[in-house]
């Protein structure tokens, strides 16, 4: 069973804190539909040297979804220098995989990660920092062009609350554990866009508490919050994960990228701006032979077959 207290704090919410202690966890498994030995996974072995830090394959009964799992148990998936490069390599080998619609990025029963490797930040200088860009590179995962799902389990430490506000279709699991970058007392402020991407997905409230106390949030108050999009079982999360990306795979990869700009830029711009960016992508629509097809396919009451073009 999962140990869980409630405490409320002094403006009303009530915080969950979860030992992450679980008899409940099922054993490893694949998810439903996934392929054993991925052309992707085969594919990114050619391509370059083999992950470490990662797992990396294709999943859906087509194959068409990217399916990443941050592997990294004896440091909680902390994101060190090298997963993060992993990550985008993995990233950009599926973005350039016709046959890959969606990504899922998934973490292990205890922890979808722990944010930052404190480690590996322990003793860096600001010359260090401001020179080498530190965790500029981290943006990949919003720059992603294809949809990517968050499948968050166990906890999700700064970063990870960062990365999933990357993550444009993020899920949960109904015991999750979610902390906010911290400000106190780890590092001195939040360092990969969590003071901005959270404070866009949750509002100024709830971000300012999570960011100057370092309180952990549980699934549901996600989901309420607007954080997470669905809060699943344990059992259920990564198939439920698999069968969203799946069927955003199904649909025109071209359209599906357009309309990914356009709901980002009610995220990054203002009003006025969203919605010329938005007009602008729905005329283009009109370019494409999918466009057609899904119009046609609608008149004559058939199954659209896009071709992503
Ligand atoms: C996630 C916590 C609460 C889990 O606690 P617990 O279950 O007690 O597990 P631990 O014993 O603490 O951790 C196991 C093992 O993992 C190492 N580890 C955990 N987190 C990190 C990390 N972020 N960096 C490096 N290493 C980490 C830990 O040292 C243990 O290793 P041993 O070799 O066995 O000692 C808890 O782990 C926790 O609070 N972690 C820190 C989370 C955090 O504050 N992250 C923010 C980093 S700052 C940041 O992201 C700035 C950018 O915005």
């Amino acid at each position: 069973m999962s140990l869980a207290r409630a405490c409320a704090c002094t403006h009303g919410l009530t915080h969950m804190w979860h030992s992450l202690v679980c008899s409940r966890a099922p054993p490893a498994r694949p998810p439903a539909g996934s392929r054993s030995a991925p052309r992707g996974a085969r594919g990114q072995r050619r391509a370059g040297p083999p992950f470490q830090f990662l797992q990396v394959q294709k999943a859906g009964s087509k194959g068409s979804v990217g399916l990443i799992r941050l592997q990294r148990p004896q440091a909680l998936n902390a994101l060190c220098e090298g997963l993060m490069a992993e990550l985008r390599r993995a990233l950009d080998a599926f973005e350039a995989d016709a046959q890959v619609g969606a990504i899922v990025i998934t973490g292990s029963d205890k922890a979808f990660a722990a944010g930052a490797d404190i480690k590996e930040m322990q003793g860096k200088s600001f010359q260090q920092c401001y020179g080498g860009a530190f965790l500029a590179g981290w943006d990949r995962v919003a720059t992603v062009r294809k949809p990517t799902i968050a499948a968050v389990n166990g906890y999700a430490v700064s970063v990870p609350v960062s990365l999933r506000a990357l993550c444009r279709v993020p899920h949960a699991r109904g015991r999750d554990s979610w902390r906010s970058p911290p400000a106190v007392p780890i590092t001195p402020s939040p360092g990969a866009g969590g003071t901005q991407r959270l404070t866009r997905a949750v509002g100024k409230s709830l971000a300012m508490e999570m960011v100057l106390t370092g309180e952990r949030i549980s699934a549901a108050e996600a989901k309420a919050a607007g954080l997470v999009s669905k809060v699943f079982p344990v059992d259920k999360l990564l198939d439920a994960a698999i069968s969203c990306a799946e069927k955003i795979a199904s649909n025109s990869k071209l359209v599906v990228a357009m309309a990914k700009e356009s709901v980002n830029a009610a995220f990054e711009t203002t009003l006025a701006e969203g919605n010329r960016t938005e007009k602008r992508l729905f005329y283009a629509t009109f370019a494409t032979d999918d466009r057609k097809e899904g119009m046609t396919a609608f008149v004559e009451k058939r199954k659209a077959n896009f071709t992503d073009s």
